[in-house]
Formats: C-alpha cells, structure tokens, sequence
C-alpha cells in the first residue's frame, strides 16, 4: 500500500515538531517495549496472604473474590507457589475472630500464634522465600485498633512497649522483614534496638511511613475480623489524606530511626506521596494496594464494566512508573503469573 500524498499542513507540522514525530516509537509491540521507561516483573511483588485457625480447603473473603484465608499448610503451599512464580516475599495477615482477642491484644505475644505457626511452615516448605509479618496489634485487640486503648486514647509509648516484644516473637518465628503498620512515634528506633539486642542484626524493617487513615482498608478488616471489632476510627494514629509534607517528615523519622525500606499506603489515590518520598529520600520505596483498591478492579471486572487483566497490569505498572521499589498486592500471583 503507498503513503497517501502528504496534506498541506505536513510541512507546517514538520517545522512545530521539529520533526520528531512521537508517534513514531509507538508504532509497533517491538519499539513499545523497546523505549519503555518503567516495567513490572515478579521480582517487584509481594504477596498479601490471610491465615486462619483450622485445616481445610481456603475459605473465600466475601470482599476480595479471588483472595482466600489459608489454614497454615495453605498458607505453606502458597508461598511454594508464590515462589515458583518469582515472588520474592509473602506477608501474612492472621484473621481472629472475637474469642481470641482481649483489651491488650495479648495473642500478639504468643509465640505460637497464627502468624508465628505460619512462619515456622513456610521457612520449613519454602525456606527461600522472604516471609513480611505486620507489626500492630489489630488482629488481637477486641477493640480493633493497632495499639493500646485508654480512656478512649491510643496510649503511644506504651503500645511501642508491645510491639517491640511481638516483633521479637515473630523474627524468633522466623520473619525476615517486619512490617511495622501502627503509625505510633518512635516504633521504628525501639524495635530495631530490641532486634539488635536480642541478635536479630539481619533481620529487616519496613516501615508503613505514610499510612493514611482510608477507606480503601474496609475489605481488609473484614478478612481479619477485625470489621465488627472496630469502635471508632483511626484518625489519631494514622495520617491526614490531606497531608504531604508531614509523610516527609514521617519517612524522615523512619529512615533515621533504622528503617531498611519504607512504605506507602494506600496506593493508588496516593502516587504523589510516593514519587515524593522516592525523590525525597532515594530508600527502596514500597506501595501498599490495599483491599479496597483491589475490590473495586474486581467487582468492576466481575461486572464487565472493565477488563480486569489490564486493569491490573495498569495499576501495578503505574506503580513503578511513580518510582516504587515493589508493590504489595492481591494481585501479585495472577500478575506473576500473566508476566512469565
Ligand atoms: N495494622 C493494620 C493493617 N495492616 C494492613 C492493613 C490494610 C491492608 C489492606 O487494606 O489491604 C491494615 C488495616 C488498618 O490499618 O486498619
Ligand atoms: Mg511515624
């Protein structure tokens, strides 16, 4: 087929241009590929996975279609699965139902407690695989919240106390990195010291930073049972949506008080944050997809409102794009799946 003859305006559009025709590297999949800034590979997932008490087949979360709570062995076969499908990391998440939790969020310390159970099967079946274990107290307080309550408060100091003993439990468990997501002052410098103490040198921190108090946490708490538990909110712990200086001084905080890699959360709604704190800081940066922000691609998709595989692949690229180091998702095994 020959070119048409050029219209009039080709010699005027040549002079704007400059003659560089854009269009030109997006002509073809090859030369798409070829000058693509920023990519997605199983390398940058990690895997958020829900455990729960009991043997069985996983039990599907309402909220999540496709996510599941694991018995302990599910939870050992999905990191062999995970790791088969080269995601470097799983994060486990304990669902507790109210007869397991108390005032304290006491379960946090039992050194045989889901998550710990959890940990112990997965370094047995998969030992390569790196294993992120949340530090807060959520899943174990009868009222819902990350930290000690008193008087209608979350007391700060005392909260840290805990955490840094159930980051002990947990790196005696077998956790590699530990996650922790209560956004109290100061947790990060005590529970590096407590590791260091206790000869737990190579153990790592990630810090939730910049954690916002979002709605886009509701499926979550559903999958931990925490959704009935929660009396109130958690606007005096977790940030202001309306804030982005202060995740500067978050993750400043953080960085200084021993952080190994940072974190933001939620994600999408929240790109500029992290492209600020990547520019910022130049520490490997990880985004949070939260539960809401995974539901609404599926209940869309399940609708048919919206192709759900490239839905997907969209919102993790944009991601790396923003400058995340790697992204905590639901998504993680469809997507490592879809790149090999
Ligand atoms: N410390 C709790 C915690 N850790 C991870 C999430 C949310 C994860 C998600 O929505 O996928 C939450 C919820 C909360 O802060 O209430
Ligand atoms: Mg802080």
């Amino acid at each position: 087929m020959s070119s048409p003859t050029p219209p009039r305006l080709s010699a005027a559009i040549d002079r704007a241009t400059g003659g560089t025709r854009l269009r030109r590297l997006r002509q073809s999949d090859w030369v798409r590929r070829l000058v693509r800034e920023s990519d997605v590979t199983p390398n940058d997932l990690i895997w958020p996975i829900f455990v729960r008490e009991g043997d069985g087949d996983p039990e599907p979360v309402a909220s999540m279609p496709g996510v599941f709570r694991r018995s302990v062995r599910g939870c050992a076969e999905a990191a062999s699965e995970a790791y088969d499908l080269g995601i470097p990391v799983v994060a486990l998440f304990p669902f507790t139902g109210p007869g397991q939790r108390d005032e304290r969020g006491s379960q946090a310390l039992d050194p045989d407690n889901l998550v710990c159970r959890a940990v112990r099967a997965i370094k047995a079946a998969v030992p390569d695989i790196g294993v992120l274990c949340d530090v807060a107290l959520d899943p174990y307080t009868s009222h819902g919240h990350d930290g000690l309550l008193h008087d209608g408060r979350i007391l700060n100091d005392e909260t840290v106390e805990i955490l840094c003993q159930q980051a002990l439990v947990q790196a005696e468990a077998g956790c590699d990195i530990l996650g922790p997501s209560d956004m109290m002052d100061g947790r990060i410098a005590c529970i590096r010291s407590a590791l260091d103490g206790a000869g737990f040198r190579d153990r790592m921190i990630m810090s939730y930073a910049a954690k916002y108090a979002s709605a886009f946490y509701g499926p979550f708490r559903d999958a931990v049972g925490s959704t009935g538990a929660l009396k109130g909110d958690k606007r005096t712990y977790q940030m202001d949506m309306g804030n982005t200086d202060e995740a500067l001084r978050e993750a400043r905080q953080d960085i200084l008080e021993g952080a190994d890699m940072i974190m933001v959360k939620p994600g999408m709604p929240y790109l500029d944050i992290l492209t600020r704190l990547v520019d910022e800081f130049a520490v490997p940066t990880f985004a949070y997809q939260t539960s809401g922000e995974y539901s609404l691609i599926m209940a869309a998709a399940q609708n048919g409102w919206i192709d759900g595989e490239r839905a997907m692949m969209e919102s993790l690229r944009s991601f790396k794009r923003a400058g995340a180091a790697g992204i905590l998702s639901y998504f993680a095994p469809s997507a490592a799946a879809l790149l090999r």
